[in-house]
């Protein structure tokens, strides 16, 4: 089954890229590019930067360039919300939000509903997490999975040895086309009126295709400002799309930044879990994701991770890489709270879970060469629970009161 779906939502890389309009059903959102230069020029990239930078410094690493560029983007999403918040009031004022046709809700209700069908085979946790959500909200995060996950096939897929950088930039079109109301297909239809409604900003899609094109010619990071780049493009960017459709409590004192930096800080954190998982298989592809500086300064080589054995060299590097992973996730634990009620649960589910990956990893005795580190379904199934419960506490309002953000 899995297989088969995979088929269906991979983009071939022969279709025809001329995009017909099969979808053209969505307006045009041209609330995308506001209040950037006036946000950045203001607050000078001070607090996501300073946050950052002390976790990249950690492990023998000064604060580079990435973290200026990335919070940029975070400015710019947030920038975006306080925007959208001034226009939803206008539309209650001029009925703007009930236009849309009877044809175009029952055409886009297809389309979400395929998307929950794609993240329930792919996710099972997480789209049983999501169940908890809003009706509305639950179904544009699975538009924005269903394109995630589709990205991520070109390169990481069955057809990925055929991917090139021209797919990618066709790939790129039709997300151009989606954000300008002009879906290609059936899942973009969805994704093109999840943008449409919320303070989606095309940059994050973007980059992710980015880290995808990075992927396609870099198999070494010389440093972990190299390597901080490449998680932010493939996986910091999803916290950065998921954040505006979870939404923020409307009781929140927090900034909407620190609430973006958290999710870059989980988005991070979980590639960094996610890279320290994989060392063994993705060296077998020819991949070292780990910083070449920190690998010499431990006195290790590119050949050591090749002959995949674990000495007391490789457990104490892998104890900083560790550390510096559950950094990110103390960082990012700290904007769960900020969140509407009903997305709490489900971000706490899926930070619990792919952190105690982290637990894994040293109950294996740091053979991420031969070993895969998992957590059980014993220990999945308590941390829904313990994550109920941290979404309960640690809130910014209730959880049973409905999100309003
Ligand atoms: C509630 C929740 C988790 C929402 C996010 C839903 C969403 C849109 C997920 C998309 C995930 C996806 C398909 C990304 C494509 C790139 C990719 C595969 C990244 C890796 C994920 C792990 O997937 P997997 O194990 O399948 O990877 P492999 O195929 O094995 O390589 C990543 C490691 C990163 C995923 C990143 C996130 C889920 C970011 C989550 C951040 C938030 C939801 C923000 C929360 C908000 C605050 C304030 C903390
Ligand atoms: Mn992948």
């Amino acid at each position: 089954m899995a297989g088969a779906l995979l088929r269906v939502i991979c983009p071939t890389e022969n279709a025809s890229f001329a995009a017909p309009t099969l979808f053209s059903l969505v307006p045009k959102n041209g609330s995308q590019v506001r209040g950037y230069s006036t946000v950045c020029s203001r607050l000078k990239f001070s607090t996501g930067v300073s946050a950052a930078a002390s976790l990249s410094s950690l492990v023998a690493n000064p604060p580079g360039s990435s973290e200026k560029k990335v919070y940029e983007v975070v400015l710019k999403q947030a920038a975006l919300v306080k925007e959208q918040k001034k226009e939803k009031i206008l539309d209650v004022i001029t009925g703007n939000d009930q236009a849309e046709s009877m044809t175009r809700g029952d055409l886009l209700n297809g389309a979400y509903n395929r998307c929950g069908e794609v993240c329930a085979e792919y996710a099972k946790t997480f789209y049983l997490g999501t169940l908890l959500m809003t009706p509305e909200r639950r179904r544009a995060v699975w538009a924005i999975y269903v394109w995630c996950r589709r990205t991520d096939e070109l390169v990481d897929g069955p057809n990925a040895s055929h991917i090139t950088p021209k797919a990618l930039d066709r790939w790129e079109q039709k997300l151009n086309d989606l954000f300008e109301g002009r879906p290609y297909d059936m899942y973009d239809a969805a994704l093109s009126d999840t943008v449409s409604k919320y303070p989606v900003d095309i940059q994050p899609f973007k980059d992710m295709i980015k880290g995808m094109r990075m992927d396609l010619k870099k198999s070494r990071y010389k440093n972990f400002d190299e390597l901080y780049l490449y998680c932010y493009y493939v996986a910091g960017t999803v916290g950065l799309m998921s954040v505006p459709v979870m939404g923020i409590a409307p009781e929140s004192k927090a900034s909407t930044e620190s609430v973006y930096n958290a999710a870059l800080a989980l988005g991070i954190a979980n590639q960094l879990t996610n890279i320290l998982r994989d060392v063994g298989e993705d060296a077998r592809r020819g991949r070292i994701y780990l910083p070449q500086d920190e690998l010499a300064q431990a006195g290790l080589s590119d050949e050591d991770i090749f002959k995949g054995k674990v000495t007391d060299k490789w457990r104490s590097f892998m104890k900083g890489q560790i550390k510096r992973a559950r950094m990110f996730f103390d960082e990012a634990e700290k904007g769960v709270a900020e969140l509407s009620a009903a997305s709490r649960w489900p971000v706490w589910a899926s930070l619990l879970l792919y952190k105690q990956i982290l637990d894994s990893i040293e109950v294996n005795d740091y053979d991420n060469f031969t070993k895969r580190a998992y957590v059980g379904k014993a220990k999945k199934f308590a941390s829904l629970p313990i994550a109920y419960g941290r979404a309960l506490m640690h809130g910014s309002s209730k959880l049973a009161e409905p999100a309003r953000s």
